[in-house]
């Protein structure tokens, strides 16, 4: 059956033959097959509402929390007086300044973590269009393409002006409207490739047919591998360099052929791909043991669904609280305080992303450490090298010992310090080779005005009811130092842009990160609960886990994920999103609780294979070729 992706109706044969002329077919039209209530959760995402199969599919729209802004043809906004606003490096070189000093509590593993959540939910059309499709906005050619919206660089920048770089190139994000799924004289509607609920798209794809034809081996519900040097790798490319245009040849040869090329992104995202993956394998090999009966199918599924639920539960249950603060995630309701089930599900609610959750998130780029340290299996420090030279470069991560010392760096490391300045590099350079320049900070600023948010003050009375008319008023969220930063560029308070206000708020109460951004960011994650069907914590989804079984699940820690997948990790802190300290001290991965599966043995089953299940947690042994044959 067909559907139209924006609105989720049914459409006839006659009209995807009319896209498949116009070659939009799989942007603006979802293949679904008939909904079984009690089947697993779909890659593709459909089928996650009974009532609306297209709602939680791939390229189906966000909705936003309050209404956009633009001007004419959705241009960006002006500021009140009617003049354009601040120029977006401007404000950037102003309000951000540039430096370098690590965070003492977190370790680059949360911000990896955090930045593979995003890419679950996103795509990566909208980078690829500005470096490989456009990369002349700067150019003569870029002034005739609506396309580009390339970022001016004042001729007094503080870095700039020692160069002769005076434009940042840069593309408007693809939407449903530039696609031609719908008609353009609407606001523009955003238009993403991975699934809008937390199911591991990166890992698994957003659609079955790349995940029948990279992904799965067909076999004991394994995802296909590679063993190369005692290592388990995703499967990789054969010839070429495919996405991985920055693998130094002829050393650097992997790059992962996986369902969702996005898994050899960023080095960040590139790693958590690797080790859930890997993670995927670990449990479906389990389960075959436990459950000699159980076919390919069940076995892929039920690791698939185990593999989600673990990392769901680290997300929610260990990230997000250290981030956001764990009382204030409790009394909002985004974690329970008791280890059994909770269902609050609501099938009125679509399982969709708001456009402003993911954005709010680039926040996090001021915490982007922008040196990649090594550290050998014993922990001492050998060298560091720039994070932004690792982006398409899963080559690297192939080479030597290089995967235990980037891990080992992952949990020793800080991340950059959580306040109000951002690395030199991801402002400067930001893309590697593959721009002249590039600022992070001044494209999320961009974005925020072509994704049309209202200024940051209606958000601040969306989500605490305050309204704020004068720069004074701003006090309350912001301190007097930078409120006068604020008057110093903007005309008027309404004028603040959304990301320039979070930028510079104090941080939440308990917690680490700006409140507006958290509001934001909660009320995704309250979405996620009521509106995904197939959440971990329900009692009655299908195939749901027993109540031993989610008692197994809540055991799950980061710590214990690299354990089990990291490359030689033998001792790690058990609190492997914050810093090694004498609270939080390096213990023997024997010592860190893991999910016993054999909570999954089917009676119905016979006798298991009897394995006693440590050489399985044990990950010297467990990534053994032998043992994975
Ligand atoms: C080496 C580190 C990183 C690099 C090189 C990087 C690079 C980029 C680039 C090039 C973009 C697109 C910018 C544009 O709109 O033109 C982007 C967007 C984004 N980044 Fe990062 N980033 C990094 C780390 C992070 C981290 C730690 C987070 C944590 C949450 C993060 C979250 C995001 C989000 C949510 C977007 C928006 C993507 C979208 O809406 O499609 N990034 N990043």
């Amino acid at each position: 059956e067909y559907y139209d992706s924006y609105s989720g109706t049914p459409v006839t044969v006659n009209e995807v033959r009319k896209h498949d002329k116009k070659n939009t077919t799989f942007w603006c039209i979802n293949q679904i097959e008939p909904c079984v209530a009690d089947e697993w959760r779909r890659v593709d995402g459909s089928c996650n509402n009974l009532h609306q199969p297209t709602r939680g599919a791939s390229h189906t729209p966000t909705y936003r929390l309050l209404p956009p802004v633009y001007t004419k043809n959705f241009d960006k906004r002006e500021s009140k007086s009617g003049r354009s606003l601040p120029l977006e490096r401007f404000l950037r070189t102003t309000l951000v300044p540039m430096g370098k000093l690590s965070d003492p509590t977190f370790t680059t593993l949360s911000t990896n973590f955090l930045v593979f959540m995003t890419s679950d939910v996103l795509s990566i059309h909208d980078t690829i269009n500005y470096i490989a499709w456009k990369p002349y906005c700067c150019l003569p050619k870029g002034r005739t393409d609506r396309t580009c919206v390339p970022n001016m660089i004042p001729d007094d920048d503080p870095v700039h002006r020692f160069s002769d770089i005076r434009c940042l190139n840069m593309t408007r994000p693809e939407s449903f409207q530039s696609i031609g799924c719908i008609k353009n004289y609407t606001a523009p509607e955003r238009i993403i490739t991975g699934t809008p609920s937390f199911d591991l798209s990166t890992v698994y794809g957003s659609s079955l047919k790349p995940l029948l034809e990279k992904g799965r081996l067909f076999q004991s519900g394994l995802l296909k591998y590679e063993v190369d040097n005692g290592r388990v790798w995703p499967p990789s490319i054969k010839t070429g360099l495919d996405v991985c245009l920055a693998n130094q040849r002829p050393q650097e040869k992997r790059c992962h052929a996986i369902p969702e090329k996005g898994g050899n992104s960023l080095a960040g995202i590139n790693l958590m791909t690797v080790w859930l993956w890997r993670q995927h394998n670990l449990i479906a090999k389990a389960l075959s043991k436990i459950n000699p009966c159980w076919d390919d199918e069940k076995l892929f599924y039920t690791a698939r669904d185990i593999n989600i639920a673990i990392v769901m539960q680290i997300f929610y249950y260990e990230l997000l609280p250290a981030l956001f603060g764990r009382e204030n995630l409790l009394k909002d309701g985004v974690i329970s305080s008791t280890p059994g089930f909770r269902d609050f599900y609501n099938n009125e609610l679509f399982p969709q992303i708001s456009l402003e959750f993911p954005f709010v998130l680039r926040w996090f780029h001021t915490t982007q450490e922008g040196d990649m340290k090594l550290f050998d299996t014993e922990g001492h420090y050998l060298r560091k090298l720039p994070i932004v030279n690792f982006t398409i470069r899963t080559g690297f991560f192939g080479v030597e010992d290089n995967m235990d010392y980037v891990t080992q760096g992952n949990f020793r490391q800080g991340s950059a310090k959580f306040d109000y300045i951002v690395d030199p590099d991801i402002v400067n350079i930001g893309l590697g080779q593959f721009q002249r320049a590039a600022d992070l900070l001044t494209n999320d600023l961009a974005k925020n005005r072509l994704f049309g948010f209202q200024p940051y003050v209606k958000y601040r009375e969306l989500c605490f009811k305050q309204s704020f008319k004068t720069f004074d008023d701003l006090k309350q969220a912001i301190d007097p130092e930078r409120v006068e930063m604020l008057r110093d560029v903007y005309e008027d308070v309404e004028d603040v842009d959304l990301l320039a206000g979070i930028w510079l708020e104090k941080a939440i109460t308990g917690g680490h990160v700006p409140p507006t951004l958290s509001c934001i960011v909660v009320e995704q994650l309250l979405r996620v609960i009521r509106s995904d069907r197939h959440w971990y914590e329900r009692p009655n989804r299908p195939n749901a886990f027993t109540y031993e079984q989610l008692l197994e699940i809540r055991k799950a820690t980061v710590a214990r994920l690299l354990c089990d997948v990291g490359d030689k990790v033998t001792q790690i802190q058990r609190h492997a999103f914050y810093r090694i300290s004498n609270n939080n001290p390096m213990c023997s991965c024997k010592d860190i609780e893991f999910v016993n599966l054999w909570a999954w043995k089917d009676e119905t089953c016979g006798t298991a294979t009897k394995l006693s299940l440590d050489p399985l947690y044990d990950p010297a042994s467990l990534f053994q070729t032998e043992f994975l044959k």
